[in-house]
C-alpha cells in the first residue's frame, strides 16, 4: 500500500480561491494572518467567512505569529480554523495554554529550517506537545522576521532527518511547485506539503499550476 501524501494549499485569499483549492484536490486551506512579511495575509473576518464555507472533511489552517497563549486565542476567537499554524516559536507554556483552551484545535509547529540545529528544535516542539510539524525556509533571526511565504527551497537533507526522527507528522513547505514537488516527495517523504506561491500567478490561485502540481503529486 502506498502513502497518499496530502496537500495543503495556503494563502488563500478568496472564496473563489477556497473553492477552487478543493475542486482540484485539496486536504487542508491554509489563512494567512497578520505578519511582518510575505505576500499571503488575509484579514480576519475573510478567513472566518472562508472556514465556515469548508467543507468536511477538509482542514482549515489559521498561520499566527503571535507567540503568546492570549495573542493566539484572541486570533483564533476571531477565525475559529480548525488547525492552528504557528509560523514562530513559541514556549512550552504557550502550548500547556493552549491545550487547556483548545482541547479539539490541533497544534502545527512550524520550523524553519536553517542548518543541522532544526532537527532538535523540530524535536523539541514535538515534546512540547505539536500534533504536526511544518517545515519551511523562513528565517526568525532577521530584524524584519521572515515567517514564511518565501517561495525558497531550503536543505532537503535537513528535512528528510526531522521526517525520519519525528513521531508526528511532518508538512514540507517553501518554494515548492509543479517542476520540483516529484523530487521533493522523493527526496524528504513528508507526511504532507504545503504550498503558496509555486501554485499563483501575479498572486492569485492559478488552476493550471495547481492542476499541474496535483499531478506531480497523485500521479
Ligand atoms: O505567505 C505568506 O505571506 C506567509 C507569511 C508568513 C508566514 C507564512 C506565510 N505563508 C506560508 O509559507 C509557506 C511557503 O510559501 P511558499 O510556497 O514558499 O511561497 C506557505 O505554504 C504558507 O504556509
Amino acid at each position: 500500500m502506498t502513502n497518499r501524501t496530502r496537500v495543503k494549499v495556503c494563502c488563500i485569499s478568496s472564496t473563489d480561491e477556497a473553492q477552487l483549492a478543493v475542486a482540484l484536490g485539496a486536504d487542508a486551506l491554509g489563512l494567512v494572518g497578520a505578519m511582518p512579511s510575505g505576500p499571503g495575509v488575509v484579514a480576519d473576518e475573510l478567513a472566518a467567512t472562508i472556514v465556515q464555507q469548508v467543507p468536511p472533511p477538509l482542514a482549515t489552517f489559521m498561520l499566527t505569529s503571535e507567540t503568546t497563549a492570549a495573542g493566539i486565542l484572541a486570533h483564533h476567537s476571531r477565525v475559529l480554523a480548525n488547525t492552528i499554524q504557528l509560523v514562530d516559536a513559541v514556549p512550552a507554556t504557550t502550548y500547556t495554554q493552549l491545550r487547556q483552551a483548545l482541547p479539539t484545535v490541533k497544534l502545527v509547529q512550524v520550523i524553519h529550517v536553517i542548518d543541522e540545529r532544526s532537527v532538535a528544535e523540530a524535536l523539541a516542539a514535538v515534546a512540547n506537545g505539536a500534533d504536526a510539524l511544518l517545515l519551511d525556509s523562513g528565517n526568525p533571526n532577521l530584524t524584519v522576521k521572515e515567517l514564511g511565504g518565501t517561495g525558497r527551497v531550503h536543505n532537503w537533507q535537513v528535512s528528510r532527518a526531522i521526517v525520519d526522527q519525528s513521531p508526528v507528522p511532518v508538512f514540507l513547505a517553501g518554494g515548492l511547485n509543479p517542476t520540483n514537488v516529484r523530487a521533493a516527495i522523493e527526496q524528504v517523504q513528508p507526511f504532507g506539503l504545503d504550498i503558496c506561491s509555486g501554485v499563483r500567478t501575479n498572486g492569485q490561485l492559478d488552476a493550471n499550476k495547481l492542476r499541474a502540481f496535483m499531478a506531480q503529486v497523485r500521479g
